[in-house]
């Protein structure tokens, strides 16, 4: 099953910004696909998402390679493909993107709905499950995003942090 986090965020309403762009796939199309990656998580929680523009957001996303400023530098294509970090102030919830994988919004490359919520499951205080058909599941898996449901060991998951 889901191994939660150690604690989840004290608010119920997060906001995030998105910091940049992969110029692998438009603008419209990651924005719906991180839009529709925290739906994912509200759909199961109390928990709100506002976007932000302009300062600083609980959950900042960002798309690098390689070293960019924190202690887990990426590692070029295939590899890690993102990580994301705990609840917590600073760089705590944020959430980060190796841009050099091909993101995408079909099945090539890396789908980017399943990959950020993946990650956004790491940003609310999950870890990773043992359960092969768990979205925290460490192991990357295409599914159809117009056919995903999040599996129930993740909801256990998610509603023991937030329920
Ligand atoms: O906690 C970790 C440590 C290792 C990671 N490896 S990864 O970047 O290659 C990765 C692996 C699987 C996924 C994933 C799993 C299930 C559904 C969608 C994506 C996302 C990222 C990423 C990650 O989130
Ligand atoms: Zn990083
Ligand atoms: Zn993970």
């Amino acid at each position: 099953s889901v191994f939660p986090g150690n604690s989840g965020w004290k608010t119920r309403v997060l906001t995030y910004r998105i910091v940049n762009y992969t110029p692998d796939m438009t603008v419209a199309e990651v924005d719906a696909a991180i839009q529709r990656a925290f739906q994912v998580w509200t759909n199961v929680t109390p928990l709100t998402f506002t976007r932000i523009y302009n300062s600083v957001a609980d959950i900042e996303i960002s798309f690098a390679a390689q070293a960019h400023n924190d202690y887990y530098p990426f590692d070029g294509e295939h590899g890690t493909l993102a990580h994301a970090f705990a609840p917590g102030t600073g760089i705590g919830g944020d959430a980060h993107f190796d841009e050099d994988e091909t993101w995408t919004s079909g099945s090539k490359g890396f789908n980017l709905f399943l990959v950020a919520a993946h990650e956004f499951g790491h940003s609310l205080g999950l870890s990773h499950s043992n359960d092969p058909s768990a979205l925290m599941y460490p192991t990357y898996h295409f599914t159809e995003p117009s056919e995903f449901h999040l599996p129930d060991d993740d909801i256990r998951g998610i509603q023991s942090l937030y329920g």
